[in-house]
């Protein structure tokens, strides 16, 4: 049984004191950061109830509010393998947020949620929780777990995170001593991850001159650093805009929307021509890379982006005629596609339909739905123009690669 009056208590402190409308949008809450406590309560609330509803795998929330300004905060709720969370309970999170002007009230959203979900209140919660560096971050840390702990709920703060190391350390969890195994549920797990991964792909590759990252004042400036350590020399770097301390520098005139939007280089870099350069966003989960040629500024965005990823994979696949095994048995050959937005550059997508030969999907702008499309693919590559993307592996094409000599 909910233990009302624990709840009521613990949410005592963190009442709505001025009426605001909230909504779960495509990246979870965002807004000015002052009016985010009774939020993030209930987020604490939605991450326990959708934890039990998973008997009790754990659930990430990712306290950012990415490429705003440094004044904003908000939260985003992560499924256990590390996806976005499903759609269909956005709504409980907006429902939930709106109940926060009495305990009354959200007590009784809460009930609601339990009754159409049918869920079991015995199980267990597990929650785990990361911010990026913005001031506001860790009382709503302490907001949200005031209300995980009112509940019985256990949670694990991971401190200062990039939005992508929220999730990995999430699917480590919850796949950790499985076949699946994703990894070790740790920071310096997910360096060591990327770094091996990156120094494999590049042996015996020519030495680049060094990269100009543009952490964006954020998170991804230390994670940076962190991550060199692993790579051992392996990248030739330099880090720009990585004041996390000062105040109001997060992404201001610098990070990838900045670069994007405005298609110049940000403040706080200078580059001499044919020097490259990268920039990254508040939360580290954007990447846009960008250099002058003969001093036209050119960049590249994540339509250059998962262009170069389509190609380099097809050929990969062409040289090794791999096939996969589908579910009847039979063996066909990988199956590649891309998944863009509408923002999609008009060339890019042609160039991969005709020139590559890769099918292209479309889906509305949001992380979600791209991933969602993309996972129908045996190797999905997906990107929007702004720089959030990756490429997927169908479970079935990582066997045809793991067993496919050569
Ligand atoms: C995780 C997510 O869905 N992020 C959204 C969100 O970006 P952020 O970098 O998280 O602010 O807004 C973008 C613009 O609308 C959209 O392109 C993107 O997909």
């Amino acid at each position: 049984m909910v233990d009302s009056a624990k709840i009521t208590a613990a949410f005592a402190t963190h009442k709505l004191t001025k009426p605001t409308q909230f909504q779960y949008g495509t990246a979870g809450f965002r807004m000015d950061a002052s009016l985010l406590d009774p939020v993030l309560f209930a987020v604490g609330l939605l991450a326990v109830l959708r934890s039990k509803w998973h008997k009790g795998k754990t659930i990430g929330v990712m306290v950012t509010a990415s490429h705003n300004p440094e004044n904003d905060n908000g939260a985003k709720a992560v499924e256990p393998l590390g996806e976005m969370l499903v759609q269909s309970w956005e709504a409980y999170a907006t429902e939930l947020a709106n109940a926060t002007s009495s305990a009354a009230e959200l007590l009784a959203v809460v009930e609601s949620i339990i009754q159409k979900e049918n869920i079991d209140w015995n199980q267990p919660a597990r929650i785990v929780v990361a911010r990026d560096t913005r001031p506001s971050g860790q009382a709503l840390v302490a907001s949200l777990t005031d209300a995980v702990l009112a509940t019985g709920g256990e949670i694990k703060d991971f401190g200062l995170f990039t939005t992508p190391q929220l999730h990995y350390v999430v699917r480590c969890i919850n796949t950790l001593g499985t076949p699946d195994s994703y990894g070790e549920p740790t920071e310096e797990a997910y360096y060591e991850k990327l770094a091996t991964a990156f120094k494999k792909i590049t042996t015996g590759l020519p030495r680049l001159s060094p990269i100009l990252i543009d952490g964006a004042n954020g998170i991804g400036a230390p994670a940076m650093e962190k991550l060199a350590k692993h790579l051992g020399g392996a990248l030739a770097y330099e880090v720009a805009n990585g004041d996390t301390v000062s105040k109001g520098k997060l992404n201001f005139e610098c990070g990838a929307d900045f670069v994007k939007i405005k298609q110049i280089a940000p403040s706080g870099i200078t580059l001499k021509d044919g020097q490259r350069a990268c920039s990254l966003d508040g939360d580290a989960d954007r990447i846009v890379f960008y250099f002058f040629e003969n001093g036209t500024f050119r960049l590249l965005d994540g339509d250059k982006i998962a262009t170069l990823a389509a190609e380099f994979i097809m050929d990969l696949a062409k040289q090794a005629n791999l096939l996969v095994e589908r579910q009847d048995g039979s063996k066909t050959p990988l199956n590649i596609g891309l998944v863009q937005t509408a923002y999609a550059n008009g060339s890019s997508t042609a160039y991969v339909k005709d020139t590559l030969q890769v099918p292209v999907v479309f889906t509305p702008t949001g992380v979600k739905h791209l991933h969602h499309a993309a996972e129908a693919f045996d190797v999905g590559v997906y990107f929007e123009a702004n720089g959030h993307g990756t490429v997927l592996f169908s479970p079935a094409a990582v066997k045809a690669f793991k067993t496919s000599k050569g």
